[in-house]
């Protein structure tokens, strides 16, 4: 079984690996299946014998540097380990493992190749027809490269705003950019700076009767492809250097009068005649509209996934750090490893659960949405395909929010817990910190995308209150049918075996959902009933209100995948530490919930606080001698994390030392010694 899973080399982390409760190898081939496995150790195999693979490096690159190598590694990632879309869809998690296998090695890398060829490539796909193969075929053969617009400088997240300042008129066989009052400037965009020919450009459609027909799809050339040299009419430009992801080349645009044709129009939900009529196979605008929201998606449902690899490449370090890493012992010649102390456990093994929830549940919904595409590439609609696509909206929308954040978080813990060393480049927590910090806010700043879950939520509530059913094609709401008995129902829990069971922590984060919704709901009603506007009455329930709503809504949604996947585990040994995961990622959000638990009088006693508590320490004691088996079972190979922490032999000194002598300046004397010898005569020459 899982024949290619090599054990790990002997070491300082043997003693905890020996008090495993569970067989790693088993665990991965449960989660991910053999010829998973098979598929992505191919894929790191292939990519250890690259030598762009294989550098390690102390310090910093210079930026025009890290962008050049970046190019070369987006090249390498296309040409020599990109599925055909065949192979892809053959089994739809292998998209999935390729992706996991692109952000362990290099973000910027696989960001410039899943969004400049894979997402460029679906978009057209998904929202372009048959007269927009040629560029299918030319993405094939990495002859362009695609960047998506849709932020304006003045107006980021706020789309709709962009009528006044981003038309396209109609003009028979032309699309005229035009330009109402000045300049456009739109900005931010991943490889727009040098390298992009291409841009997919989100605009409100509007045709020469004044209509306005919401965002559409265009396509517009940008640069040259044989010479990188940006068209007349537009000024491109690169905006430098950022605190994280500088292989990527984010970029401005500037359009003067600049024409694209019309048929760069992405016309599958909506398109334009020759004589300026809009037409649509959709007789519903909300269709449509749900159609193009679940292919907008794509970004959310990949960042999901993403930002839990970087959380796991963190993990590792921490986890293996932990094991390893001596201090304090009960008497003064003994020091034991600081994964023993209870505080240490604390602060990292909640995000063991959570990197395993979130892995659970990202690689659900990645098969869904996998799903949801090829139907729309074969045109093969459901009657339930514009309703996932609002769904999809709806949950990657908040589980992009949830996981990120907690996301952000775990990597900080991980980057304290490993002390000073923690902060050296060579840890790499420092860059994954970084890397992971724009997630929060590209593909929708998160605390602007959150509404729009609790927007489409609230939906929901009227329906429910009059007593009719509720469903969505993923079930994510299905139990607020049940809205009604569900806030009627009171904690019975009253000792932590009754509190340890997966359907009670699922029952308290229903109760919970409910409880939020139906609160928000009041609150918007209220405020509107005594006078304030629409707008604001929306602004003035989203803390404490809204913003909850989403969170336990979406927890609840995880807590649920992980719990049918738990259910389908035959091994006795990984069920029952999945489970104590499950509880663990349960309970310890649970601690923060607190309050509206007794707010809704859902608890009343003190001890369910007490028992939360008590759970959370009882379970991170109980994973601790799990933990380094835990991540070792998702860990990507040595030279992929290249971390002198976080090695897989957990020889965290012997790296150290020898990262510290491979640095090229570490033993020589600076060239300006003089300078800081002569320190006075050189201070005083500068006066
Ligand atoms: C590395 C990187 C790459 C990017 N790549 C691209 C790209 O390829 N294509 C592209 O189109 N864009 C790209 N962006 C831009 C990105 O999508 C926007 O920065 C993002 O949507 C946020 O918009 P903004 O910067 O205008 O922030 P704003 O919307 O101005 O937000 C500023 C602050 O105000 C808060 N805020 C705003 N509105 C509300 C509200 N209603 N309620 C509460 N708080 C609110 C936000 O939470 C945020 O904290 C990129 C950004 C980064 C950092």
């Amino acid at each position: 079984m899982a024949n290619r899973l090599k054990n790990f080399p002997p070491g300082p982390l043997d003693q905890y690996r020996k008090a495993a409760s569970f067989d790693w190898k088993k665990m991965k081939v449960f989660l991910d299946s053999e010829d998973l496995i098979e598929f992505e150790q191919d894929a790191f195999d292939e990519i250890k014998k690259n030598r762009l693979y294989n550098e390690l490096y102390t310090e910093s690159l210079p930026f025009d540097e890290i962008r050049r190598r970046t190019v070369q590694r987006m090249y390498s990632l296309k040409d020599n380990y990109n599925l055909s879309y065949e192979a892809s869809y053959s089994d739809l998690k292998r998209p999935y493992i390729q992706l996991f296998a692109h952000f362990t090695l290099d973000p910027s890398a696989a960001i410039k190749y899943s969004i400049g060829f894979g997402m460029f490539l679906s978009t057209i796909k998904t929202l372009g027809t048959e007269r927009h193969t040629h560029y299918l075929a030319d993405i094939v053969d990495g002859k362009i490269l695609g960047c998506f617009c849709l932020t304006e400088i003045g107006h980021g997240t706020n789309t709709k705003i962009k009528p006044i300042l981003f038309e396209f008129f109609w003009n028979i066989r032309h699309l005229i950019k035009c330009n109402l009052t000045r300049e456009i400037l739109i900005f931010f965009f991943f490889f727009l700076g040098k390298t992009a020919t291409h841009g997919v450009v989100y605009a409100q459609l509007i045709t020469p009767d004044g209509v306005n027909h919401g965002l559409h799809t265009f396509v517009v050339k940008l640069r040259d492809p044989e010479t990188l040299i940006p068209y007349a009419g537009l000024t491109i430009g690169d905006m430098g250097e950022k605190i994280g992801l500088n292989g990527i080349d984010n970029g401005f645009l500037m359009f003067h009068n600049y024409r694209i044709p019309r048929a760069d129009l992405l016309n599958r939900t909506g398109d334009v005649t020759e004589d300026g009529q809009y037409i649509t196979p959709f007789k519903d605008p909300n269709k449509r509209h749900g159609t193009s929201l679940g292919a907008l998606s794509a970004g959310r449902v990949t960042i999901i996934s993403v930002g839990n690899i970087y959380l796991i490449k963190a993990l590792t370090v921490a986890i293996r750090y932990a094991a390893v890493r001596r201090q304090f012992g009960p008497n003064d010649d003994e020091e034991i490893p600081i994964l023993e102390y209870p505080v240490h456990q604390h602060r990292i093994l909640p995000y063991l659960a959570v990197v395993y929830a979130h892995r659970i549940f990202a690689n659900y919904l990645y098969e869904i949405y996998n799903q949801f595409i090829i139907d729309q590439f074969l045109n093969n609609k459901s009657a339930l395909s514009a309703d996932l696509g609002v769904e999809l909206h709806g949950v990657s929308s908040a589980g992009k929010c949830v996981t990120g954040w907690l996301a952000r978080d775990g990597i900080q813990e991980c980057r304290e817990a490993c002390g000073g060393h923690g902060y050296l480049k060579v840890a790499g927590l420092g860059d994954l910190k970084n890397d992971h910090d724009a997630n929060n806010t590209y593909e929708g700043e998160n605390h602007v995308l959150i509404q729009q879950t609790t927007n489409w939520l609230l939906k929901f509530w009227p329906s429910v209150v009059k007593g009719e059913r509720v469903s969505s094609p993923m079930g994510s709401i299905n139990f607020l049918s049940n809205a009604k008995q569900i806030l009627n129902q009171k904690s019975t829990v009253n000792t932590l075996p009754q509190l340890l069971q997966p359907t009670v922590i699922l029952d308290i984060y229903k109760w919970l959902t409910c409880y939020h919704l139906k609160s928000t709901f009041s609150r918007i009603e209220h405020l509107e009933k005594n006078g304030k506007s629409p707008f604001w009455s929306r602004n003035d329930s989203q803390v404490f209100y809204g913003k909850q709503l989403s969170i336990t809504y979406m927890q609840h949604f995880i807590l649920q995948a992980v719990y049918n996947k738990i259910n389908s585990a035959q091994d006795r040994q990984i069920r029952e530490v999945l489970t104590k995961l499950f509880l663990l990622y349960g309970v310890w959000n649970l601690d923060k919930h607190l309050p509206y638990l007794y707010r809704g009088e859902y608890v009343i006693s003190g001890k369910f606080s007490e028992l939360v508590q008590e759970a959370i320490v009882k379970l991170c004691a109980d994973l601790k001698n799990d933990a380094v088996s835990l991540i070792d079972t998702f860990a990507p190979p040595d030279f992929v994390l290249n971390s002198v922490l976080g090695h897989s032999d957990g020889h965290v000194y012997r790296h150290l030392q020898s990262a510290f002598f491979h640095s090229p300046e570490s033993l020589s004397r600076p060239k300006w010694w003089k300078e800081a010898v002569n320190w006075k005569d050189n201070i005083k020459s500068k006066l």
